[in-house]
């Protein structure tokens, strides 16, 4: 190392000790708070039988906030005490005399006395700089005011078990070497955070405008999963006074995918947010005890074609997820809203309470803001009070009526008439007092019954009870064949008491409009990944249930396999769903090599849709390399000496995707034997098994990524049709390093039409 360096490396070996050093005074003192604070609470806790219990209460309320947050803030201390930070950057604000040196980490921390920061976090807004900017004349924002200034130093560390072990400083010049160094690595080594080398156009992703909807087209590999993540965690830093994690929620597509997000981010902050895929998520909300149709069930059909009328199939599984759909819901519920409102005067015996006009008015229109059976049950509520106060008054009208009755009787001279009247006004008195009586008990329960409320199920089914129904509903949108079809399917798939995930969209909808979304499902800010699968309808129904339009939607249109119910294009997402969202592309990927890249490149311009092509980060590897083969076994046995291969190399981390569940199950059968490594065949809803070589279809290894890919065609070759080359596109961007395609002729993998110069 040169004297320079030398005498630099030295100070900053000084000051990671500085820092180290305070962190543990700032530990060993949390600690003895969090004891007092414990101590605390238990007197609290002891005193909480006397007298002045609402004050040993508040006491111990205030006590376990404390130490809630004191445990916090000591677990992150303690977790980045062997790595305070990663970063530096000397930064002069334009009217300040001296330049201020910043070091970067997962937090920030402060000297106590001068209140000068010893470590800021990612997240705040003078680390913007060192994301965003370039040496020289930069700004940034805090508190809406733009700061000036000038970026002298831009400085990466590498600090391994609290020793500084290098570091390196970042110009113009230099290409970001750490994060060469760090998408070089192998999945078991490699860094799962990202914090100290996102891009700049991650970063515009991640600190966009937080008061607004965002949605990102991001290529396959262009980091959109972690980004989405980083977002959240900037944006816990900067409402966390306003949001609590619980009122966040990811929506990821699978339960394998959310072990995969827990594992690969653990330090972000994010962890009590609520994580679960759509499907649980919207049975979660409309009742579990609708079944459903497998989500993939379709996708497997159609990669075999074996469905009857699948151009139909196709087509109403696009059409359910259309906001023409929500048009037609939307006539349904003004019958449904028809039906449940009031028609009749609220009477007790002969006295009307209530008139049918305001209470229709009250249904109508005071309550519109409220899901339909909200506002019955307000109707309800409104009759209740009301009965209650006039139930007296007619007791006393009814009662004064026959007491004024009786007196005129009784100035009958006659005896015998006098006698039937008096028995006469008492008896009616009676009789009238106890119906009104009776009537009181019941009568706001026969009213309610009169507004009918059927199960969301039985709405849904009603709707296709015959075709003249639909008709009256549909008849603007769709053609004759078209009804003829969607009633017939509906009402066979609505028999068998089932539903299939492309009514998701309408059962949401109609669950928020009738019954509500039960407030403890109701996240206040939304991510979703891999938004491509999901329709305009599901969307729109989100946002409309949880009354809030700020979400999060990550996805790329490239890999959508399930195109045939998900999203074509942005546009009405864009325009008509979320119209308040930015929207902002991602256009680089850091996972593969340049050579990997290039071949998914020739695959997805196979497609008609003209999606721009992914440009890798520079990085080299391995070209991939084509295997023909004879038979299975010779298959089995030549991807089994790949994988030793592989792993004597130094890569653990290894996938063999097939087209299908039943391909993938052929090769599993030999593999399983081998004494080198384990297998798992993955399944649908299955987490992965560390340290296994994973067999997954390629529809489920979405989302996924390897050090080094196995793809392979035995009996089911992929076709030149949208989906499939959708597939093999997503399982040839798998790879971090190596990719390897097997296949008995280059055409089974669309080989023909890759350049000859992208594979060995
Ligand atoms: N700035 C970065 N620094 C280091 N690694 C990065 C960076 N951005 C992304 N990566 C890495 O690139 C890989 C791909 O990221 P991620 O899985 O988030 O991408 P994605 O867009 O969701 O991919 P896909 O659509 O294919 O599922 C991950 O290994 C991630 O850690």
């Amino acid at each position: 190392m040169e004297e320079n360096k030398m005498a630099e490396f030295r100070a900053e070996q000084k000051r990671l000790l500085y820092t180290k050093n305070y962190m543990n005074e700032v530990i060993a003192e949390a600690k003895q708070n969090q004891g007092n604070l414990q101590e605390n609470m238990k007197q609290a806790m002891g005193n909480a039988d006397l007298l002045d219990s609402s004050l040993s209460y508040i006491n111990l309320l205030t006590n376990s906030k404390f130490l809630q947050t004191a445990t916090t803030e000591l677990n992150i201390l303690q977790r980045i005490l062997n790595a305070p930070y990663f970063a530096r950057i000397d930064y002069q604000m334009k009217d300040k005399k001296t330049k201020g040196v910043y070091y970067i980490g997962k937090t920030s921390l402060y000297e106590k006395e001068t209140q000068q920061p010893i470590i800021v976090d990612w997240r705040s807004p003078i680390a913007n700089v060192y994301y965003d900017g370039r040496l020289g004349e930069v700004s940034y924002e805090a508190n809406d005011e733009i700061i000036e200034g000038h970026l002298s130093l831009k400085r990466q560390y590498k600090i391994e078990q609290g020793k500084l072990i290098d570091y390196q400083d970042i110009d113009l010049t230099t290409t970001d070497e750490l994060l060469q160094e760090s998408l070089a690595g192998k999945a078991d080594q490699r860094l799962t955070e990202i914090i100290t080398t996102i891009q700049a156009e991650q970063n515009e992703v991640i600190r966009a405008d937080l008061n607004r909807p965002i949605i990102v087209q991001g290529a396959a590999g262009s980091g959109k999963t972690t980004i989405a993540l980083h977002r959240i965690s900037y944006f816990i830093y900067h409402y966390a006074k306003y949001f609590q994690p619980e009122q966040l929620m990811i929506l990821a597509p699978n339960h394998m995918f959310i072990g995969y997000l827990a594992d690969a981010l653990p330090d972000l902050g994010v962890e009590k947010i609520r994580q679960t895929t759509y499907v649980d998520y919207v049975r979660l909300c409309i009742g579990k005890n609708i079944k459903m149709v497998k989500s993939t069930e379709k996708l497997i059909s159609l990669l075999h074609h074996s469905l009857e009328k699948e151009d139909m199939i196709k087509w109403l599984a696009r059409f359910k997820g259309s906001l023409t759909y929500k048009k037609i819901i939307d006539n349904y519920l003004k019958d449904i809203c028809d039906n449940m409102c009031p028609k009749e005067d609220f009477r007790i015996e002969k006295f009307p309470l209530y008139g049918a006009k305001k209470l229709r008015r009250l249904f109508t229109t005071e309550y519109n803001y409220l899901p339909l059976v909200k506002r019955k049950e307000k109707i309800k509520g409104i009759l209740q009070a009301d009965l209650k106060r006039k139930k007296n008054i007619i007791f006393t009208k009814l009662t004064e009526k026959y007491e004024a009755a009786l007196d005129r009787a009784l100035q009958i001279k006659d005896d015998e008439k006098r006698k039937e009247r008096v028995v006469y006004f008492l008896d009616t008195k009676a009789e009238r007092l106890d119906t009104v009586k009776k009537e009181a008990a019941s009568a706001v329960r026969k009213y309610a019954a009169k507004m009918p409320v059927d199960t969301l199920y039985g709405y849904y089914q009603q709707l296709f009870a015959s075709k003249e129904e639909f008709k009256k509903y549909a008849g603007d949108f769709l053609s004759e064949e078209e009804l003829d079809f969607m009633v017939d399917f509906q009402a066979t798939l609505l028999q068998e008491k089932k539903v299939e995930i492309e009514d998701f969209g309408a059962l949401f909808y109609l669950q928020y409009k009738i019954f509500g979304i039960d407030k403890k499902y109701r996240a206040k800010n939304v991510v979703i990944d891999e938004v491509q699968d999901y329709s305009d309808f599901q969307l729109y129904a989100l946002k409309a249930g949880l009354e809030t339009d700020m979400f999060t939607l990550v996805g790329d249109l490239a890999q959508g396999i399930h195109s045939y119910r998900g999203l074509k294009n942005w546009e009405t997402l864009k325009n008509t769903v979320f119209p308040r969202a930015n929207y902002m592309t991602l256009q680089k990927s850091y996972r593969t090599t340049i050579e990997i890249m290039q071949m998914a490149n020739d695959v997805l311009a196979l497609l008609d849709e003209d999606l721009p092509k992914v440009k890798p980060v520079v990085r080299h590897g391995e070209k991939p390399i084509f295997y023909s083969f004879q038979s299975q076994k010779d298959l089995a046995e030549k991807v089994d000496a790949r994988i030793q291969t592989v792993q004597k190399e130094g890569y653990h981390s290894i996938a063999v995707i097939g087209k299908t569940e039943e391909e993938c199950k052929k090769i599993y059968k030999h593999l399983k034997k081998s004494k080198n490594y384990e297998v798992q065949l993955l399944r649908e809803n299955e987490g992965l098994k560390k340290g296994h070589v994973i067999i997954v279809p390629s529809y489920l290894s979405k989302g996924l990524e390897f050090d080094a890919v196995v793809i392979f065609s035995l009996d089911e070759y992929f076709r030149l049709e949208e989906i499939e080359i959708k597939l093999l596109y997503v399982a040839m961007t798998r790879p971090m390093h190596k990719l390897y395609l097997f296949a008995k002729h280059k055409k089974d993998l669309l080989l023909d039409y890759v350049n000859k110069v992208n594979y060995d």
